[in-house]
């Protein structure tokens, strides 16, 4: 039986299709030749409001590729990307404010304290600027900041600068997070504490998230569910965690997504 032959059929219909790929494929052209290079090949895929979904691949297989289709940056070759019942490519500007990304590094502007940070997404929006800064208050706050607020980036810790990034991130409102490794670039207790917080976060406040990592422990720490996907990108195993698993159960998941990166 090959990997692919074992998608996972997932049979929870409760919550609406937030993130929808119907038979996506995206093809790049290489430069100085006349070949196309696919990185998205026939990708069908369903992520429902709420889900906090890990994606894993091996480097390159278009993890980045999916993502950016999702925030309307890139537009599929092939099939249709619908997030939130609307096409993200043609009608960009109807997402401004509904999806928020969190990135690798944090992408602070470094002239621009914490909270101005934070309170940037909202100036973006037009909110008025009382409510914005209540706001990026709130959310500093939440995310353990608080007495930070007026520390410019270069004052902060990593994992401190990404707290801000994820503050910055919550304080949108967007219903959709699209996280690259957020983590990643983080010693591994404060990426554990982080991730912790993070899912939480996203629990508490019903968003859904769409959270690529290359890390098959951090995928079980954080995913409701746990997309794996081959190269180029096209799903090879999808499953549904139980919030409480047992150690086994994990195992048992884990020597799958092995075995399935293996291929
Ligand atoms: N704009 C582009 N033009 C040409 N090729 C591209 C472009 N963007 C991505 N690719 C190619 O598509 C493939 C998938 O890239 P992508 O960045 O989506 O993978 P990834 O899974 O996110 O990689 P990584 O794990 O290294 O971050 C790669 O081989 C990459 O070189």
């Amino acid at each position: 039986m090959t990997a692919a032959a074992d998608h996972f059929v997932r049979d929870d219909a409760a919550a609406p299709v937030e993130i929808r790929f119907d038979h996506v494929s995206k093809t790049f052209g290489r430069h100085g030749t006349g070949d196309l290079f696919r990185a998205v090949d026939d990708l069908n895929l369903e992520i429902r409001s709420g889900e906090l979904v890990a994606i894993l691949g091996k480097t390159g297989c278009g993890k980045s590729t999916m993502f950016n289709m999702i925030a309307g940056l890139l537009e599929p070759s092939e099939g249709r990307v619908m997030v939130s019942g609307h096409d993200p490519f043609s009608q960009f500007d109807w997402f401004r404010g509904k999806i928020a990304i969190v990135f690798q590094n944090d992408r602070l502007l470094p002239w621009r304290t914490a909270i101005q940070n934070v309170a940037l997404g909202l100036e973006m929006l037009g909110i008025s600027k009382a409510e914005r800064f209540a706001t990026a208050q709130h959310w500093l706050t939440k995310l353990g900041l608080g007495g930070h607020e007026n520390d410019y980036p270069h004052a902060l810790s990593g994992g401190m600068r990404q707290r801000v990034s994820i503050a910055r991130a919550f304080a949108t409102n967007a219903n959709i997070l699209l996280c690259d490794e957020p983590f990643s670039a983080l010693d591994e207790m404060t990426a554990n504490r982080l991730r912790e917080e993070f899912a939480r976060l996203v629990r508490e406040n019903g968003k859904t998230a769409v959270f690529i990592t290359h890390s098959i422990n951090e995928a079980l720490q954080i995913g409701d569910r746990i997309v794996v996907l081959l190269r180029p990108a096209k799903i090879a195993y999808d499953v549904k965690l139980e919030r409480d698993a047992s150690a086994a159960a994990n195992d048992e998941v884990r020597a799958r997504i092995r075995q399935v990166l293996a291929v």
